[in-house]
């Protein structure tokens, strides 16, 4: 392997480290899981892969168990602020698309703080996709290792259960995250939010991630988790997500087009070292 460069970036201490195509050309699926182990490998909550030679970068997600996803909100932002730390792009919004879609990306000045157009909520369970009839799932009770539970489906792209409770309880979030996370009713597996809605304008959620289990944070989450409270009419149209990794500010307008602005931090560029994957055939 050539020398193998990795930049690591986080998004409220949901981290990423993410590498050129030419890079991840040379991994084996395996050797990705490896990179994301946080004990034999860099660690990692995922891995983005620019792909830089077609019109519009495009950016591909992959969780720490090798699963592909289509959509990442804190992805998103460190592949945005990645582009501007290479200068691919300045202070001016631009495209990136991605396996879930095309989003709008915008660097803020000092480049700490991130925009991405999210694109459109969707509540048809089949866009999770989800093995249920109807146009939409919405406050609907699934009882879950003896949890009687109040679950809505919203897809950002990536497939999400938002189940809302009275009280965040981050222990039945690990504790039934995974229960969730691969139920039959989700062919694709999904993404598992909890969500306490404070007041109007606050929501605050925890996070069960497909393909990464518990996270300290979540775009798409807190995307798909105010897209639910919105379409339950429990808040307006400007949300505080709070995580425990810290906070994002999520935008609706138009027909559920979601907003999303945060933080990112670089932490370190890595030059991987071929032993890291000696013991692996
Ligand atoms: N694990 C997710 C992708 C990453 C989501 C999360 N890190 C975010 O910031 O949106 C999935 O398989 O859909």
């Amino acid at each position: 392997m050539n020398v193998s460069l990795f930049h690591r970036y986080h998004g409220l201490g949901n981290d990423y480290l993410v590498c050129h195509q030419s890079v991840a050309a040379q991994l084996s699926v395996e050797q990705i899981v490896r990179l994301c182990d946080r004990n034999y490998g860099i660690g990692s909550d995922g891995l983005l892969i620019d792909i830089d030679d077609e019109e519009i970068s495009r950016v591909r997600i992959i969780n720490p168990d090798g699963s592909e996803a289509e959509k990442s909100g804190n992805g998103l932002r460190i592949y945005a602020r990645y582009l501007f730390d290479i200068k691919r792009v300045g202070h001016q919004p631009f495209l990136v698309n991605t396996l879930g879609g095309q989003v709008s990306c915008e660097v803020t000045p000092g480049a700490h703080q991130i925009i991405v157009d999210m694109g459109q909520a969707k509540f048809a369970p089949s866009a999770l996709p989800a093995n249920i009839d109807g146009d939409e799932v919405l406050d609907r009770p699934l009882v879950v290792g003896g949890h009687h539970l109040k679950v809505t489906l919203v897809s950002m792209g990536n497939p999400h259960c938002v189940v809302r409770v009275d009280k965040l309880d981050l222990a039945l979030v690990q504790q039934l995250g995974p229960l969730i996370e691969t139920l039959a009713l989700f062919p694709k597996r999904t993404n598992v939010q909890f969500v306490e809605v404070i007041d109007r304008a606050n929501i605050s959620i925890g996070i069960w991630e497909r393909g990464a289990g518990y996270t300290l944070a979540s775009g798409s989450s807190s995307c798909a988790a105010a897209s639910a409270m919105r379409k339950l009419g429990l808040v307006d149209d400007r949300v505080t997500v709070t995580m425990p990794g810290g906070q994002l500010a999520i935008a609706f307008s138009g027909d559920f087009m979601v907003n999303m602005r945060g933080p990112v931090q670089k932490i370190a560029t890595i030059t991987l070292d071929d032993d890291c994957f000696y013991d692996l055939q």
